[in-house]
């Protein structure tokens, strides 16, 4: 199973509508791939804040109809990284806009919508996406062939929680959408690998280049093997990451060191 993550440059200097036809291009220079990932927030930037509300869309908007398109020209998998989406408003409330949330989208070959995931933890403390944004409360698997992926974004990342329940629903491979900045690159490289080890399962961590709203971003993007090995690993620059999983390998790993068989804790029914 071939993976592409693109690494995009996300800068204040390209317009959205220009990066949305930047990266549908990139998208369709993929053909070949099995499943292509973008990172989160692509199109406004993570931490452009003022631009969320202005550049919201429905999850039917433009960057659903670019990647449908580009994921169908293809003909791979797309994890088309998240939107700022903006919900319909409730049907009990007072008139007005709905929600926002920070919304993954995933395409299949034929370019229908696959799966959508609200971001669960949402990155701020008292600012930004923690105030702006409203949180997602489901966790999300997709069926792919020859492995189920397993949905959550960036800040995501620091809750293995999520992973855990993720796994329970059947995840083999993690695909981790983020803008993560470049200050705290050391925790997205140790917690993609330290997520990749204690579920026995792929991760496909893609990130942005670039500064947006005065922050540099990490970049390296990562792919993990079910064993905790980085299998690539991208600079900070816009970079497309190619790599050749082994789907068969979460399975095995998980036989021949059966570490989850042992869990004791938080589950439905104890084992002992
Ligand atoms: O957890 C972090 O350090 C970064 C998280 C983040 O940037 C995000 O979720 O947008």
């Amino acid at each position: 199973m071939r993976a592409s993550l693109l690494q995009i440059g996300v800068d204040e200097g390209e317009s959205v509508d220009s990066r949305r036809r930047r990266v549908a291009s990139l998208v369709r220079e993929q053909a070949g791939a099995d499943l292509v990932v973008l990172p989160e927030l692509w199109t406004t930037g993570a931490f452009a804040y003022e631009s969320f509300t202005a550049e919201a869309e429905p999850l039917d908007g433009p960057t659903h109809e670019a990647m449908a398109e580009a994921a169908a020209d293809a003909g791979v998998w797309l994890h088309a990284g998240s939107i700022p989406e903006r919900a319909a408003p409730d049907s009990g409330s007072a008139a007005g806009e709905g929600p926002l949330y920070n919304t993954s989208l995933v395409f299949s070959p034929s370019g229908d919508l696959a799966a959508a995931y609200r971001k669960i933890h949402r990155f701020g403390f008292d600012k930004g996406e923690a105030v702006l944004m409203g949180a997602g409360a489901d966790l999300v698997t997709v069926r792919l062939p020859g492995t189920t992926l397993g949905m959550a974004t960036c800040y995501d990342l620091r809750f293995p929680e999520l992973f855990r329940g993720l796994v329970d629903a059947g995840a083999e491979t993690f695909v981790v959408p983020a803008g993560w900045p470049e200050r705290r690159r050391a925790h997205w490289t140790l917690l993609a690998r330290a997520r990749a080890v204690e579920n026995q399962a792929y991760v496909l961590a893609c990130g942005t280049a670039g500064t947006h709203a005065g922050v540099p971003q990490a970049g390296h993007s990562i792919v993990v093997d079910p064993w905790g090995e980085v299998l690539a690993e991208a600079g900070s620059g816009e970079e497309i990451l190619t790599v050749d999983l082994d789907p068969a390998k979460v399975a095995a790993t998980r036989e021949q060191f059966p570490a989850l068989k042992d869990r004791l804790l938080g589950l439905e029914t104890p084992r002992r």
